[in-house]
């Protein structure tokens, strides 16, 4: 096993090519095996498995820096620097991120889980070292799908202008986790379809044009194509970055001495390598949606599995019905299409279907178009991803009130992809922001209602829900719903908690069997439901509020805000994430150490004198 010689970067220089190549077939291997157990971000890592090799052989991590771009493709990097001993604990309590992360390596040059953020970064650090008049090499790694983000593309333009030593690396492997998107996707699949451009250029014009005048038209392609490969129209030229590629993402001999010819290069190369998302596992090369990111399975006989019906699911179902009874609903995706579970939408209603790529700002500012001209959107994003367009829903669609619904998933703690990728902070961002509502749905059919009614409304409109599954809802049923009003599940002689999503669970369970305590599914967090909340407080109720997102502006501090307004001051008592980030973990323990579950609403309750006698 090469594996074993190898625990630094640093060990990768003595190996012969036949031990490298060993090396990224044990590499494989790992990766395969520690997926199996944990889940993970496979098919994204295994296509990476040459480049990494290639890249710490070539550079000299961590004094070179090597900047990820989401992070996700970065294990066999993780591996090769001084965690090949810990890796099986990926995305596990306690164990290592799913993403590189300053904190816990020094090769980990980024903090990363949101895309399109590696070249800025780059840029920053070629800044610096030159300004500090130091000197090592700055190598950004992006993917095609985070290329589609704004923030990568504007930083190629400053890039190009300022022109420092950085090396860029484009891993191109057509997907996104959905196929990829956009024209310079287009650009890359039609000039460089590397298949044809070799085969023609191999044969020969003199062959063809014995063969017949078609072949001979391919000649003539293949020659645009030569040109356009002598970058006459190559956007990267226009950038003023130079580009060297595309090369095979696999030929881990051709990438060592491709590297090792572009290193000492000045001001900015992009290096455009072709991979395989899922490279050499056959379940993944076949299908690099499904293996993009799966839960666990069996590695000799890898099969699908159903992660039950999801809220997501829920919410395509819905959109899928809606569209035949709505013509001017319109969904828009940021790249998001399975997690959203929009697959079936898409199929079905591609007419009023858009997936912008990664980038969740110009989604926002679509949706805004379309509403000024008439169309309904609903723009499905998830909470985390929804932060990059914050100024766009100010700027863009609340100023003017328009009628664009955020359907918007993963609110809440989502587990395994860690603080990047928590939806804790949507509440009191949107809050904030005049004209937009927020509500949140206790079921599939209460979310039916919402999404209905909230076209029916117009303005900007924000529904949320966790990840997690819901029981289905019928099909065909569009039930009507009280706008602004909560509604009260358990009647309650002492207390009423006040929750929604995935704490009403919690709620009910901390109410069972206790006829003191009330439950309210308090389902519009904005505007609160003032009147329910007057008369729970007039009535001198006790009332605890809990939120599976952070205590600090969120639910619980509407309520308070209300009630202060409104010159009422019951005893209260407000649950909610505290002031830090949440790493990958085990949602109920974090729930149940953020202060938020059954246990500790109890606890609220009895630290305000509320004695639970059981009943029962
Ligand atoms: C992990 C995660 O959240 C991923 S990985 C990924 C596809 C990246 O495609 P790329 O071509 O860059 O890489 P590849 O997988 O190797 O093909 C997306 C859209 N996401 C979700 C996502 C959405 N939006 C933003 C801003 N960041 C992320 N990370
Ligand atoms: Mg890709």
């Amino acid at each position: 096993m090469i594996l074993q010689k190898v625990n630094q970067p640093q060990d990768l220089k003595t190996l012969s090519q036949e031990e490298l190549l060993q090396l990224a077939q044990e590499l494989r291997s790992e990766i395969i095996r520690v997926c199996a157990q944990n889940g993970g971000h496979l098919a994204s890592s295994l296509g990476a498995v040459e480049l990494i090799v290639a890249l710490h052989r070539v550079f000299d991590s961590p004094r070179d820096r090597l900047l990820f771009d989401v992070g996700h493709q970065a294990y066999a990097h993780k591996i090769l620097t001084g965690r090949k001993e810990v890796f099986h604990t990926i995305r596990q309590e306690g164990g290592i991120s799913g993403f590189t992360k300053v904190s816990e390596s020094e090769h980990d040059a980024i903090t990363v889980g949101h895309a399109s953020t590696s070249l800025a970064n780059a840029l920053g650090m070629a800044i610096a070292r030159d300004t500090l008049g130091e000197n090592y090499h700055i190598v950004g790694i992006i993917g095609d799908g985070a290329l589609t983000g704004g923030m990568a593309l504007a930083a190629l333009n400053v890039i190009g202008e300022r022109k420092p030593k950085l090396l860029i690396i484009l891993n191109d492997n057509e997907m996104s986790i959905s196929e990829n998107v956009g024209a310079l996707n287009r650009y890359f699949r039609e000039y460089q379809t590397k298949k044809w451009v070799q085969d023609t250029q191999k044969w020969g014009k003199q062959v063809l044009e014995g063969i017949s005048p078609r072949l001979f038209n391919l000649v003539d392609r293949a020659k645009e194509a030569a040109k356009l490969m002598l970058h006459q129209e190559n956007p990267f030229y226009a950038w003023g970055i130079r580009y060297v590629g595309p090369v095979d993402g696999h030929d881990l001999p051709g990438l060592i001495h491709i590297l090792e010819q572009i290193k000492e290069l000045d001001g900015p190369t992009l290096l455009h390598i072709v991979t395989q998302k899922g490279k050499g596992y056959g379940v993944a090369e076949e299908d690099p949606i499904y293996w993009h990111g799966p839960p666990g399975f069996n590695p000799q006989k890898p099969e699908k599995v159903s992660k039950g019906y999801s809220w997501s699911a829920a919410f395509g179902d819905a959109v899928t019905e809606l569209a035949y009874r709505e013509p001017r609903l319109f969904v828009i995706t940021p790249a998001m299409r399975e997690g959203s579970g929009l697959v079936k939408y898409s199929q079905t209603h591609p007419e009023r279907y858009l997936d912008t790529g990664i980038c969740e700002d110009v989604a926002a500012t679509v949706a805004a178009g379309m509403a000024l001209r008439g169309l309904k959107p609903v723009l499905a994003i998830y909470s985390t991803f929804m932060q990059r367009a914050y100024d766009q829903i100010i700027h863009d669609i609340a100023i003017e009130n328009l009628p664009v619904v955020f359907a918007v998933d993963r609110a809440g703690i989502v587990g395994g992809d860690g603080a990047t990728h928590n939806g804790v902070f949507d509440i009191a961002y949107l809050r904030t922001v005049p004209n937009v509502q927020i509500a949140a749905p206790k079921d599939a059919l209460e979310l039916r209602a919402m999404l209905k009614k909230a076209l029916e409304l117009g303005g900007p409109i924000a529904i949320r829900y966790p990840r997690d599954n819901v029981e289905k809802a019928p099909e065909g049923a569009w039930p009507e719903i009280e706008w602004g009003r909560w509604e009260v599940l358990k009647e309650g002689s002492k207390a009423y908690i006040l929750a929604f999503g995935k704490t009403l669970k919690y709620a009910l369970e901390a109410a069972q069997d206790h006829p003191e305590i009330g439950v309210i599914n308090a389902r519009f967090l904005k505007p609160v439901d003032k009147g329910m909340l007057e008369a729970l407080a007039l009535e001198g109720y006790k009332l605890v509020t809990t939120e599976d997102h952070q205590k600090m502006g969120g639910f619980g501090s509407a309520v308070l805000e209300a009630l202060n307004e409104l010159g009422l001051k019951p005893d209260i008592r407000v649950l909610g994430l505290p002031d830090v980030f949440f790493d990958h973990g085990s949602i109920p323990r974090m729930h149940r150490e953020a202060g938020i579950d059954a246990a500790a609403i109890r606890a609220a309750l009895a630290e305000m004198g509320v004695s639970l006698q059981t009943v029962g």
